[in-house]
């Protein structure tokens, strides 16, 4: 199966031409039921990215989370972020509601990539702070793109979003990229004494909309 579409780059940027092509999908039972499971590919890269989909989303106002990749809490359990806990509370939330759907980027490390990321980490132990970081290593503080995001959601029929995150900056990028956002769904960021300088520095730096309960910070794990 083949489904290729061509878009434009965000508004305000150059036209670059980028093709996103619906690759292959399947049924995908969980834990939390069953789930459609649809890979896009990037042509050029070859960069495979995933959505998990559950009920009818061609329509409105579809609860969406654009999850970018950490596979260093998803998959080797760090505490150093948020981002595990994220993914579950997303997919937690469609799966309660029946209906949603979570597109994973392979975007590690907002867009540097896995060993930039450790790169970073190692800064981060000698102090600085996860933007500071990226800037020692020659990064803006995030590379991700969301016209990805928005090819594969009206490949989906997603006409619009009620969107899955505390980052304002994702949401703009989508609504850049095209996509009608309809409406925020506030993501918890639960704290532990090891991600608490990580959720404060996301909050005063670039505006993520977090509660932190500064009671967390004592929680460990
Ligand atoms: N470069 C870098 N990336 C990080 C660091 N910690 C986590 N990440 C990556 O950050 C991405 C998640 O982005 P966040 O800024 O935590 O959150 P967000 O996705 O923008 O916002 P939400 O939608 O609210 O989750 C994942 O790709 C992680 O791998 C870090 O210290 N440095
Ligand atoms: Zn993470």
């Amino acid at each position: 199966m083949s489904n290729v579409v061509a878009v434009t780059g965000r508004k305000g940027q150059p036209h670059r031409k980028s093709r996103i092509e619906l690759y292959g999908e399947a049924p995908l039972p969980t834990a939390r039921g069953l789930f459609r499971t649809v890979v896009f590919r990037e042509p050029e890269s070859g960069a495979e990215h995933v959505a998990m989909v559950m009920g009818d989303v061609a329509g409105d106002a579809v609860p969406a989370r654009i999850h970018s990749e950490c596979l260093t809490s998803e998959v080797l359990g760090s505490l150093k972020c948020d981002c595990r806990a994220q993914l579950d509370r997303a997919l937690d939330y469609i799966a309660e509601r029946g209906r949603g759907v979570l597109l994973y980027l392979r975007q590690e490390g907002r867009g540097i990539g896995l060993g930039n990321k450790i790169r970073a980490y190692a800064l981060q132990a000698q102090g600085h702070d996860t933007y500071e970081a990226n800037r020692l290593l020659g990064f803006p503080d995030d590379l991700r793109r969301y016209d990805v995001a928005a090819d594969m959601l009206r490949l989906l029929g997603v006409r619009s979003v009620e969107l899955i995150t505390n980052n304002p900056e994702k949401l703009r990028g989508l609504v850049d990229a095209g996509v009608p956002v309809k409406g925020r769904i506030q993501l918890p960021s639960p704290a532990n004494p090891f991600n608490v300088e990580y959720l404060r520095v996301k909050r005063e730096r670039t505006g993520h909309l977090i509660e932190l309960d500064e009671d967390d910070s004592a929680l460990a794990g």
